[in-house]
Protein backbone atom coordinates (compact mmCIF):
# COMPACT_ATOMS: atom_id res chain seq x y z
CA UNK A 1 0.00 0.00 0.00
CA UNK A 2 0.78 3.40 -0.66
CA UNK A 3 2.24 5.86 2.31
CA UNK A 4 0.12 8.87 3.48
CA UNK A 5 2.13 11.36 2.93
CA UNK A 6 -0.52 14.25 4.08
CA UNK A 7 -3.03 13.32 6.31
CA UNK A 8 -6.23 15.95 7.45
CA UNK A 9 -7.95 14.58 10.58
CA UNK A 10 -11.14 16.60 11.85
CA UNK A 11 -10.41 19.81 9.87
CA UNK A 12 -12.89 22.13 10.94
CA UNK A 13 -13.20 26.42 9.97
CA UNK A 14 -15.81 28.52 9.86
CA UNK A 15 -15.92 32.14 8.99
CA UNK A 16 -18.79 33.77 10.72
CA UNK A 17 -21.86 32.15 9.70
CA UNK A 18 -20.00 30.24 6.87
CA UNK A 19 -18.44 26.51 7.62
CA UNK A 20 -15.67 26.21 5.06
CA UNK A 21 -14.78 22.96 6.61
CA UNK A 22 -16.66 20.86 8.76
CA UNK A 23 -14.81 17.23 10.29
CA UNK A 24 -12.46 17.32 6.67
CA UNK A 25 -10.88 13.59 6.98
CA UNK A 26 -8.37 13.20 3.82
CA UNK A 27 -5.20 11.25 3.37
CA UNK A 28 -2.82 11.81 0.57
CA UNK A 29 -1.31 9.24 -0.77
CA UNK A 30 2.47 9.58 -2.03
CA UNK A 31 2.78 9.30 -6.26
CA UNK A 32 -1.05 9.86 -6.61
CA UNK A 33 -2.32 12.80 -8.72
CA UNK A 34 -5.95 13.61 -6.53
CA UNK A 35 -8.49 15.95 -7.77
CA UNK A 36 -10.64 18.50 -5.78
CA UNK A 37 -13.97 18.87 -6.91
CA UNK A 38 -17.13 20.53 -5.45
CA UNK A 39 -19.71 23.92 -6.02
CA UNK A 40 -18.27 26.95 -5.64
CA UNK A 41 -18.11 27.84 -1.96
CA UNK A 42 -17.55 24.29 -0.82
CA UNK A 43 -14.02 24.72 0.85
CA UNK A 44 -11.71 23.59 -1.54
CA UNK A 45 -9.35 26.21 -1.78
CA UNK A 46 -9.90 26.61 2.17
CA UNK A 47 -8.55 22.88 2.50
CA UNK A 48 -5.24 24.17 0.55
CA UNK A 49 -5.25 27.39 2.72
CA UNK A 50 -4.66 25.10 5.76
CA UNK A 51 -2.80 22.76 4.05
CA UNK A 52 0.05 25.63 3.52
CA UNK A 53 0.05 27.63 6.58
CA UNK A 54 -2.12 30.01 5.20
CA UNK A 55 -4.99 29.51 7.92
CA UNK A 56 -5.26 27.80 11.42
CA UNK A 57 -8.05 25.54 11.27
CA UNK A 58 -10.46 26.01 14.48
CA UNK A 59 -9.78 22.47 15.14
CA UNK A 60 -7.97 19.13 13.81
CA UNK A 61 -4.66 18.72 12.49
CA UNK A 62 -2.76 18.22 9.39
CA UNK A 63 0.08 16.22 9.45
CA UNK A 64 3.05 15.62 6.90
CA UNK A 65 5.68 13.01 6.82
CA UNK A 66 4.61 12.43 10.50
CA UNK A 67 5.14 15.79 11.27
CA UNK A 68 2.51 18.58 12.38
CA UNK A 69 2.08 21.13 10.54
CA UNK A 70 -1.50 22.34 11.98
CA UNK A 71 0.18 25.68 13.50
CA UNK A 72 3.42 26.22 11.28
CA UNK A 73 4.51 29.01 9.44
CA UNK A 74 3.99 28.74 5.48
CA UNK A 75 7.64 29.31 4.74
CA UNK A 76 8.34 26.28 7.18
CA UNK A 77 5.92 23.74 5.43
CA UNK A 78 7.39 24.56 2.28
CA UNK A 79 10.94 23.37 3.41
CA UNK A 80 9.37 20.53 4.89
CA UNK A 81 7.72 19.86 1.64
CA UNK A 82 4.58 21.12 0.39
CA UNK A 83 4.75 23.69 -2.31
CA UNK A 84 1.52 25.82 -3.92
CA UNK A 85 0.71 26.80 -7.40
CA UNK A 86 -1.95 29.53 -8.43
CA UNK A 87 -5.13 30.14 -10.45
CA UNK A 88 -3.13 33.61 -10.68
CA UNK A 89 0.47 32.25 -11.33
CA UNK A 90 2.30 34.57 -8.68
CA UNK A 91 5.38 35.73 -10.50
CA UNK A 92 7.37 38.97 -10.49
CA UNK A 93 6.20 40.55 -14.15
CA UNK A 94 9.32 42.34 -15.07
CA UNK A 95 11.76 40.16 -13.47
CA UNK A 96 12.99 37.26 -16.51
CA UNK A 97 11.67 33.81 -16.35
CA UNK A 98 14.84 33.01 -15.17
CA UNK A 99 15.23 35.41 -12.39
CA UNK A 100 11.63 34.06 -10.83
CA UNK A 101 13.70 31.08 -10.69
CA UNK A 102 16.38 31.66 -8.56
CA UNK A 103 14.52 34.28 -6.62
CA UNK A 104 12.67 30.64 -5.64
CA UNK A 105 15.60 28.78 -5.12
CA UNK A 106 17.25 31.78 -3.08
CA UNK A 107 14.08 31.71 -0.57
CA UNK A 108 14.71 27.55 -0.17
CA UNK A 109 18.27 28.62 1.67
CA UNK A 110 16.61 30.60 4.26
CA UNK A 111 18.84 33.23 5.15
CA UNK A 112 20.69 35.08 1.86
CA UNK A 113 24.19 34.68 2.64
CA UNK A 114 25.31 37.93 1.86
CA UNK A 115 24.80 39.87 -1.61
CA UNK A 116 25.09 37.50 -4.69
CA UNK A 117 24.04 38.52 -8.39
CA UNK A 118 21.26 35.88 -9.45
CA UNK A 119 23.05 35.12 -12.32
CA UNK A 120 26.30 33.93 -10.75
CA UNK A 121 24.02 31.34 -8.16
CA UNK A 122 24.84 27.67 -8.23
CA UNK A 123 21.28 26.64 -8.66
CA UNK A 124 21.53 28.01 -12.70
CA UNK A 125 22.02 24.82 -14.27
CA UNK A 126 19.33 22.81 -11.87
CA UNK A 127 16.58 25.78 -12.70
CA UNK A 128 17.62 25.27 -16.54
CA UNK A 129 17.17 21.32 -16.21
CA UNK A 130 13.48 22.53 -14.52
CA UNK A 131 12.29 24.93 -17.41
CA UNK A 132 13.46 22.29 -20.09
CA UNK A 133 11.22 20.18 -18.28
CA UNK A 134 8.39 22.14 -18.43
CA UNK A 135 9.39 22.92 -21.97
CA UNK A 136 9.97 27.47 -21.09
CA UNK A 137 13.40 26.98 -21.41
CA UNK A 138 13.56 29.17 -24.50
CA UNK A 139 11.46 31.87 -22.76
CA UNK A 140 14.58 31.96 -19.89
CA UNK A 141 16.14 35.21 -20.55
CA UNK A 142 12.55 36.74 -21.28
CA UNK A 143 10.35 38.83 -18.93
CA UNK A 144 7.63 37.00 -16.94
CA UNK A 145 5.28 39.67 -18.56
CA UNK A 146 6.45 39.47 -22.22
CA UNK A 147 4.60 35.16 -21.39
CA UNK A 148 1.72 33.79 -22.79
CA UNK A 149 -0.94 32.56 -20.50
CA UNK A 150 -0.27 28.90 -21.00
CA UNK A 151 3.95 29.81 -20.37
CA UNK A 152 2.97 31.62 -17.24
CA UNK A 153 1.09 28.63 -15.73
CA UNK A 154 4.53 26.28 -16.87
CA UNK A 155 6.42 28.96 -15.14
CA UNK A 156 4.56 28.92 -12.11
CA UNK A 157 5.04 25.08 -11.87
CA UNK A 158 9.08 25.16 -12.75
CA UNK A 159 8.78 27.94 -9.75
CA UNK A 160 7.00 25.13 -7.56
CA UNK A 161 9.45 22.80 -8.53
CA UNK A 162 12.41 24.69 -7.64
CA UNK A 163 11.10 24.48 -4.06
CA UNK A 164 11.77 20.33 -4.38
CA UNK A 165 8.29 19.41 -3.05
CA UNK A 166 7.45 16.24 -2.14
CA UNK A 167 3.87 17.24 -2.83
CA UNK A 168 2.28 19.82 -4.54
CA UNK A 169 -0.95 21.73 -4.43
CA UNK A 170 -2.78 23.67 -7.07
CA UNK A 171 -5.70 25.24 -7.34
CA UNK A 172 -7.29 24.85 -10.97
CA UNK A 173 -3.85 24.65 -12.86
CA UNK A 174 -5.49 25.22 -16.02
CA UNK A 175 -8.06 27.99 -15.10
CA UNK A 176 -7.85 31.26 -17.60
CA UNK A 177 -6.04 28.77 -20.14
CA UNK A 178 -7.67 28.35 -23.82
CA UNK A 179 -9.29 25.17 -24.19
CA UNK A 180 -7.12 24.07 -27.39
CA UNK A 181 -3.94 24.62 -24.31
CA UNK A 182 -5.07 22.72 -21.69
CA UNK A 183 -4.48 19.31 -22.58
CA UNK A 184 -0.85 20.45 -23.70
CA UNK A 185 -0.46 22.05 -20.22
CA UNK A 186 -2.09 18.92 -18.45
CA UNK A 187 0.39 16.23 -20.05
CA UNK A 188 3.40 18.73 -19.78
CA UNK A 189 2.93 19.05 -15.83
CA UNK A 190 1.81 15.24 -15.09
CA UNK A 191 5.00 14.06 -17.02
CA UNK A 192 7.12 16.78 -15.24
CA UNK A 193 5.39 15.85 -11.94
CA UNK A 194 5.87 11.78 -12.56
CA UNK A 195 9.36 12.07 -13.08
CA UNK A 196 10.23 14.02 -10.37
CA UNK A 197 8.34 11.89 -8.07
CA UNK A 198 5.88 14.71 -6.88
CA UNK A 199 2.97 13.72 -5.51
CA UNK A 200 -0.24 17.00 -6.53
CA UNK A 201 -3.43 17.36 -4.89
CA UNK A 202 -5.44 19.94 -7.63
CA UNK A 203 -8.77 21.72 -7.26
CA UNK A 204 -10.73 21.77 -10.72
CA UNK A 205 -13.68 22.47 -11.92
CA UNK A 206 -13.57 20.68 -15.43
CA UNK A 207 -14.03 17.21 -14.70
CA UNK A 208 -12.60 16.04 -18.31
CA UNK A 209 -9.35 17.16 -16.59
CA UNK A 210 -10.17 15.05 -13.56
CA UNK A 211 -11.38 11.76 -16.01
CA UNK A 212 -7.98 12.38 -17.78
CA UNK A 213 -5.48 12.85 -15.02
CA UNK A 214 -6.70 12.19 -11.36
CA UNK A 215 -6.01 8.80 -10.03
CA UNK A 216 -8.26 9.53 -7.53
CA UNK A 217 -10.77 12.14 -6.49
CA UNK A 218 -12.56 13.90 -3.34
CA UNK A 219 -15.78 15.40 -3.31
CA UNK A 220 -16.28 18.41 -1.31
CA UNK A 221 -19.81 20.09 -0.25
CA UNK A 222 -20.60 22.35 2.30
CA UNK A 223 -17.28 22.30 4.40
CA UNK A 224 -17.44 18.37 4.36
CA UNK A 225 -16.28 15.53 2.10
CA UNK A 226 -18.89 13.66 0.28
CA UNK A 227 -17.61 11.06 -1.35
CA UNK A 228 -14.09 9.77 -2.05
CA UNK A 229 -13.05 7.37 -5.12
CA UNK A 230 -11.55 7.14 -8.78
CA UNK A 231 -12.83 9.00 -11.51
CA UNK A 232 -14.85 6.96 -13.07
CA UNK A 233 -16.79 6.27 -9.12
CA UNK A 234 -16.83 9.50 -8.39
CA UNK A 235 -18.24 10.75 -12.07
CA UNK A 236 -20.80 7.94 -12.21
CA UNK A 237 -22.12 8.42 -9.23
CA UNK A 238 -25.91 10.00 -9.50
CA UNK A 239 -25.58 12.66 -6.39
CA UNK A 240 -22.03 14.07 -7.43
CA UNK A 241 -23.40 14.36 -10.73
CA UNK A 242 -26.98 16.11 -9.85
CA UNK A 243 -25.10 18.65 -6.72
CA UNK A 244 -21.53 19.09 -7.81
CA UNK A 245 -21.58 18.21 -12.16
CA UNK A 246 -25.28 19.97 -12.28
CA UNK A 247 -26.23 17.21 -14.55
N1 LIG B 1 -10.57 34.30 4.81
C1 LIG B 1 -11.91 34.18 4.69
N2 LIG B 1 -12.75 35.03 5.35
C2 LIG B 1 -14.08 34.89 5.26
N3 LIG B 1 -14.71 33.95 4.54
C3 LIG B 1 -13.94 33.08 3.85
C4 LIG B 1 -12.49 33.16 3.89
N4 LIG B 1 -12.00 32.16 3.11
C5 LIG B 1 -13.07 31.50 2.61
N5 LIG B 1 -14.23 32.06 3.05
C6 LIG B 1 -15.59 31.57 2.75
O1 LIG B 1 -15.60 30.18 3.00
C7 LIG B 1 -16.35 29.49 2.00
C8 LIG B 1 -15.45 28.46 1.33
O2 LIG B 1 -14.52 29.18 0.48
P1 LIG B 1 -13.48 28.45 -0.47
O3 LIG B 1 -12.76 29.52 -1.20
O4 LIG B 1 -12.68 27.48 0.32
O5 LIG B 1 -14.45 27.66 -1.44
P2 LIG B 1 -14.10 26.90 -2.81
O6 LIG B 1 -14.74 25.55 -2.71
O7 LIG B 1 -12.65 26.94 -3.06
O8 LIG B 1 -14.88 27.80 -3.86
P3 LIG B 1 -14.53 28.17 -5.41
O9 LIG B 1 -14.75 26.91 -6.19
O10 LIG B 1 -15.54 29.22 -5.71
O11 LIG B 1 -13.12 28.66 -5.43
C9 LIG B 1 -16.89 30.56 1.05
O12 LIG B 1 -18.20 30.88 1.45
C10 LIG B 1 -15.94 31.73 1.27
O13 LIG B 1 -16.58 32.95 1.01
Amino acid sequence: MANVLLSAKNIKIRFGGVIAADGIDLDVLEGENLAIIGPNGAGKTTFLNISTGYLRPQAGTVTFLGHDITAQLPRTITRLGIARAFQIPQLFLDQTVMENMLIAAASLRGRPSGFQALSLMPEVPEMKRLLDLVGVKSYAERTARELPEGQRKLVDIALALALKPKLLLMDEPTSGVASSEKLTIMDILTTALAKEKVTSVFVEHDMDMVERYANRVAVWNVGKIQMVGTPAEVLADPKVREQVIGI
